[in-house]
């Protein structure tokens, strides 16, 4: 099975959902244009980092910026991922959702590990779940930015039946050596289809690198971005996992006796 990727690799506006709203749906129509199957955003495109006002930038799941996420789903045919701060009572989290191409949620991810560099863990809770989920394409499962630094997540979603793992970020250009080095090793380790839209522009604190990509199981990166605003696209061919599975069968190869 082919899968037609878009992503969205946008600058942000601090803290401003509308404008920021206002790029997505001109992205969502461009690529439904170019054909795409599914549109990765960056993590946290409604507001960036602007953490001190998490709690009125935020939303309950299927209201606000995630309904709108909903609507552009259904409109355009398909699928969206990207982060949102999501608010569920007092605690407001770092979710990534993907809405089906019908606009219907199909899993939500808390991200799992925050950045204490960011000072996200003063203001944000940490999801306590990692599961895979089923896409029109396959078994798929979400990660966000500083997750990649944290290869047993990814283990366990490739142990879990994952293919496909998306991850929204806003990685800094002081450290996007490391984005391209572990996006890679992610893909070749788990020989998973790996789908990764990172931000441009800055924001207070940090230059954003861009370099969002789609890297299949062999390691190959089909698309790359440079430093600037732009809607990539490129095709994976969702066989390739089987193919690289079963030819270095890695998983078989592991030494559970010992790690
Ligand atoms: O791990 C890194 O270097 C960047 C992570 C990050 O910026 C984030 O999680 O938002």
């Amino acid at each position: 099975m082919q899968l037609s990727v878009a992503l969205g690799q946008i600058d942000l506006v601090l803290g401003d959902r509308d404008a920021n709203l206002a790029t997505v749906r001109k992205l969502a129509a461009q690529a439904e244009l170019a054909g795409a199957d599914l549109l990765v955003l960056p993590e946290l495109w409604g507001t960036g980092y602007l953490l001190e006002q998490a709690h009125e930038l935020s939303d309950p799941l299927g209201k606000g910026l995630f309904e709108e996420v909903a609507v552009l789903a259904a409109r355009h045919h398909l699928a969206i991922v990207g982060s949102l701060l999501e608010r569920d009572g007092e605690q407001v989290y770092n979710t990534a959702t993907l809405y089906d191409a019908q606009g219907k949620r199909l899993h939500h991810y808390r991200k799992t590990h925050l950045i204490g560099l960011m000072n996200e863990d003063q203001y944000l809770g940490a999801g306590q779940q990692a599961e895979v989920f089923e896409a029109a394409w396959g078994t798929s499962a979400c990660a966000i930015c500083y997750d990649l630094r944290f290869p047993e997540l990814f283990r366990r979603y490739a142990l879990a039946g994952a293919e496909v793992i998306i991850i929204p970020a806003e990685w800094p250009t002081a450290r996007i050596e490391h984005w391209r080095t572990l996006l890679g090793a992610r893909a070749i380790e788990n020989q998973a289809v790996v789908i990764a839209c990172n931000r441009v522009g800055s924001d207070r604190a940090n230059q954003f690198g861009g370099a969002s990509m789609l890297i299949d199981p062999w390691g190959t990166v089909l698309v790359e971005g440079d430093d600037q605003a732009g809607l990539l696209t490129a095709t994976v061919d969702l066989d390739t996992v089987a193919k690289a599975r079963n030819f270095l069968p890695v998983f078989r190869d592991r030494r559970v006796d010992l790690y």
